[in-house]
Formats: structure tokens, sequence, C-alpha cells
């Protein structure tokens, strides 16, 4: 897992890297540059484009010097460096790069005014005015400067972050900073860039490692971290030899309602692309003939308003909501699972029912799962201005509740009861289409009902269940909710077989 870095913490990991490796601080930033024109040459080979550096005085403004330097002895002869003059205030490691300029053949000039940049001619431009040190919103001269950088309707490469995002926190307002192409970001990627809010500031990024201390790195307390795909291979479990289907656990899928039956279809089916023993579809009786026609494997427990919650106890994991409607029985089977103390999983009408009887939250078992996206969320816990605000609140709720809290978007924030943020990584836009979180439910549950604990059922569902999409996305323009189920079991396959 890797952990991400607040920028007080990344000049932690700075600091500490110059202090116990051979390295300066001025070699640090070269080390910073070289990488980013690595990887700023691997999508811009045409060496005769001409490109616009803005600088600031910080050490932001260093890299972008020194990019400036590399550029030109990668064969970039049209460079032009921009040296924004926003503060007396200057870094060490930015003197010492201004000064090299001046002694090399690179074209300087200082801009103080917006109106300086009408007569710019370039082809591509690198920003580096601020990065991790920004402290407070864009204003005056240099918001203008800002906006007429944006005007110049040309690709923006931002150096770590564009100027005027601020790289964790609350993202306020309208973003009237860079709008960049990509961001070259240094050694992990800035936690706002997991933000939706973020497409304001950059249509992509890329991490590049410049050399820190990964140590000291993992070492820090962060409270985000980024699944990578050997933490999956390393939770998932092979199916041994002589295995049967009551090793693999029973699960409950308590779903579907007259109009949305196929919720309850959708999450069962992942349930069994997902590996559970047995798996069991509590519907509506109206539901029987589609369920027996569509899943044969899967087994049948009628709803028929006489359901009691003494039924459910063979059942090694429950989960509840997708489709289910708001019926009376609906409400009182959700109210006597939250005393039953099971492995159990709430997802979309549960979820909005727990909202209407908000008292039942704090009885909600310890390390259930809770899966509601933005709206559900806000629902459950009070509106939030931004995903800054939601996520926090997500970490609060689950420590306060000893529950997991999977907040669904893009990028997936799994909330754990240590206060912990998981961010999954995988999954597409290809995605975005109704099921495809009943699927996620019903691959959460056969998780749990094989054994793997709250915390391990969530990241292998989500990491699975997004990589599936991918997989699907490569030749399809949309991925359906029942491709994604099919595709589950295949990804597992492909996860355990590189183990
Ligand atoms: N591992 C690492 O960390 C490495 C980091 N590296 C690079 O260093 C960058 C961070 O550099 P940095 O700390 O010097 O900050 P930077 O963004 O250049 O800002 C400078 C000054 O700007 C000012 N200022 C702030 N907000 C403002 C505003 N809204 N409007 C106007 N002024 C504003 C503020 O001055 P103040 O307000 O305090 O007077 C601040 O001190 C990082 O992004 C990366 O590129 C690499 O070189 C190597 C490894
Ligand atoms: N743009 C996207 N990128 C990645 N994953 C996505 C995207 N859009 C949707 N998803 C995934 O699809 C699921 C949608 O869940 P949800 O909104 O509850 O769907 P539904 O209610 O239709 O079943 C989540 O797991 C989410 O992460």
């Amino acid at each position: 897992m890797l952990t991400l870095l607040t920028s007080a913490q990344m000049r932690k990991a700075d600091e500490f890297t110059i202090a116990n490796k051979p390295i300066a601080s001025i070699d640090l930033m070269e080390k910073a540059a070289r990488a980013f024109v690595q990887c700023f040459l691997k999508d811009e080979f045409d060496t005769s484009k001409s490109v616009a550096i803005f600088c600031g005085k910080g050490n932001n403004g260093g890299d972008g010097l020194a990019i400036a330097h590399i550029l030109l002895a990668n064969g970039y002869e049209n460079i032009k460096v921009y040296v924004i003059n926003i503060s007396k205030k200057q870094s060490d490691d930015f003197a010492i790069n201004l000064q090299r300029i001046e002694e090399s053949k690179c074209k300087k000039v200082e801009l103080t005014k917006a109106s300086e940049l009408k007569n710019i001619k370039a082809d591509l431009i690198i920003d580096a005015i601020l990065g991790s040190g920004l402290n407070k919103p864009l204003e005056g001269e240099l918001a203008k400067i800002v906006k007429a950088i944006n005007k110049l309707n040309k690709r923006i490469y931002a150096v770590d972050v564009p100027t005027g995002f601020p790289a964790e926190g609350k993202i306020a307002g309208e973003y009237n900073g860079i709008k960049a192409y990509k961001t070259i970001c240094f050694q992990r990627p800035k936690i706002n860039f997991f933000f939706p809010e973020s497409v304001d500031a950059t249509e992509k990024f890329e991490v590049v490692e410049i050399g820190l201390d990964e140590n000291f790195i993992q070492n820090l307390n962060g409270d985000f971290q980024f699944v990578e795909e050997t933490d999956v291979k390393g939770i998932l479990k092979p199916r041994k030899l002589f295995t049967h289907k009551g090793i693999y656990g029973h699960a409950l899928i308590i779903a579907g309602d007259t109009n949305t039956m196929g919720a309850a279809l959708l999450s069962s089916m992942a349930c069994l692309h997902s590996g559970a023993g047995l798996t069991t579809a509590c519907i509506p009786q109206s539901g029987l003939k589609a369920l027996n026609a569509t899943l044969p494997e899967v087994m049948a427990l009628p709803r028929d308003g006489t359901l009691a919650i003494n039924n459910l106890d063979k059942y090694h994991a429950i989960a509840i909501g997708p489709g289910l409607g708001f019926s009376a029985e609906a409400n009182s089977l959700l109210k006597s699972l939250i005393a039953h103390k099971k492995p159990l999983i709430i997802d979309a009408d549960a979820l909005n029912t727990l909202a209407e009887n908000p008292d039942w939250i704090d009885r909600i078992p310890e390390n259930a799962i809770l899966t509601p996206h933005m709206k559900e969320f806000d629902r459950l816990f009070g509106r939030n201005d931004g995903w800054w605000e939601r996520v926090q609140s997500a970490k609060i709720q689950a420590q306060k509740l000893n529950v997991i809290i999977i907040l669904k978007n893009q990028f997936t924030f799994i909330c754990l009861p240590s206060g912990k943020v998981i961010i999954n990584p995988t999954g597409n836009p290809a995605m975005a289409q109704g099921g495809m979180g009943d699927v996620l439910t019903g691959t959460i549950a056969a998780f749990m009902a094989q054994k793997y604990s709250s915390t391990e059922a969530a990241i292998l569902a989500c990491f699975i269940h997004g990589r599936a999409g991918d997989c699907l996305s490569k030749e399809l323009f949309v991925v359906t909710a029942s491709q994604v189920a099919q595709q589950i079991s295949k990804e597992i396959y492909k996860l355990n077989k590189i183990n």
C-alpha cells in the first residue's frame, strides 16, 4: 500500500532525504527536473516546438529553471523562461538555478503584468509558478497572469501541481488556477488529484520517482493510502485441493423489488462469479421466475411478508439493499439485521432507509460495510461542501461507528475504523452505468462469505470490480454491470495465477 503525503510530510521526506542520503538539495531539484523532462519527452518529442516556462521564485520555480536547462540539452532550442515577479523572496535553489540560466544561452524575461503575456507565441507551456507551497488563494496580478496563461490556449504541463490548486485540503469556490493538460508530480500523487474537483486543474497526472527515502515515507503516519496490485495479490487466497462449496461460505443477498429485480440478479451474479460457495437471493415472490431462469446456481429465499431474522443464521455474510425498495418488511429486516451482528453489507435503498431512521446508525454492527455513493452518503451523514469535506466526514464516521465506509466514485475511498483512507485506483468512466454498484455489493458479500476480513473484502472487491471494468473497456465504449459481474472471476484468476 503506498502512503500518500501532505505537502508538509513531503517537505519532511525532502529534508530527511537530504540529511541522510548523499544528495544536496540543489541536486535533488536537478533530479526532479530530469525526471520531469524524461516524462515530458515521452509525450513531446518534437524538439522544434517552442516552449514557454513560467516560473515563480520558490522551489517550484527552481524546478522550472532546471527543466529549461535540461530541455535545451535535449535539443529543444526554442525555450523561453518567464520569471514571475510576484514576491521579493526567493528560495536558495531557485537563486542557484537562476544564476545557471543567466550564464546559459536560454532566453529569460521577467514578467510583472498579465498584459505582457499578449505577445507570447509558444507551442507548449510549462507551469512552474507555484507548487506545493501554495498557502492562499490566487489573487491580484498573479491571478490575472494565470488567467492570461490559460487563455493562450496551449497545452500546459504543470510541474508537481498546477499553480493555484491545493495539493490537499478543501478546494474552495471556483477554481482560478492553471488548467493543465498534464501534471507531472514528484514521488507521490497529490491527495486532491483523487477528487472530482481536480478535473478543473489537470486532465491527467503522472508520478515520477525522484529518489526520496521510501522507508521514511512509508513510515510516516499518512492518513491516505493507495492500493497497488501487489497488495491485492498478497490478500487473495488460492482455492485449495479437496475443498468444497462449504468452505467458501454462504452469502445472502437481500435485494430486489417488483420493478428493480435486476439489482438482485446483478448482485447475486457478481456474488457467484466472485467465488462464494453458495449464494442465496432473498427476493420478492414476483422475481422467482427471473432468478430461476437467469441464475440457476443461485438459491431463492422468497420474501412474502413473513420472513424473520431467525431464518438467517446459516449465512456467513449478508448484503442488504440493492433495488430493495421501501416496504415495511424491508424496514424491519434491516432493523433486525443491525441487531444481529452478522458480517453485513448495507447498500442502496437500505442506506436510504438508515438515513430515515438515524437512531439505528449507532447500532450498526462492528466492521459492517456501508457502500454509499455521494448522494447516499450525504443523505446519511449530512450535506458536504465538496469531496475533501465528504471524505473527512466519512473518515470520522468510520472511526466513530467502527464500520467500513466505501465511498464510491471514480476513485473509491475505503474509510476504515482505524482512520485510514484507502484509495482504490481501478475503474473508469465506461463503468458509469446503473447496476454497477449492485455488482460491487455482490462481490463484497462473496469475499466476506469466504472469510476475508471486512477490510480485505472491501479492498479486494473494489480493486477487482474496477479492474474488470478496465479490462472490458479496452474494447468497449461502455461496459454493462452484467459484463463486469461475469468478468470478475477472470480477474481473480489472473491475479491469483501470477501469485
Ligand atoms: N520533495 C519535495 O518536496 C521536492 C519539491 N520540489 C519542488 O518544490 C516545490 C515546493 O516549493 P516551495 O516549498 O518553495 O513552494 P512553491 O510552491 O514554490 O511556493 C513558493 C512561495 O510562494 C508563495 N505563495 C504561496 N501561495 C501564494 C499565492 N497564492 N500567491 C502568491 N504567492 C504565494 C509563498 O510565499 P509566502 O506567501 O510564504 O511569502 C511560498 O513560499 C514543489 O512543488 C516541487 O516543485 C522539488 O524541487 C524537489 C523535491
Ligand atoms: N467514472 C467511473 N470510474 C470508475 N468507477 C466508476 C465510475 N462510475 C461508476 N463507477 C463505479 O461503479 C459503481 C457505481 O455505484 P452506484 O452509483 O451505487 O451504482 P448503482 O446504484 O447504479 O448500482 C461504483 O463502484 C463506482 O466506483
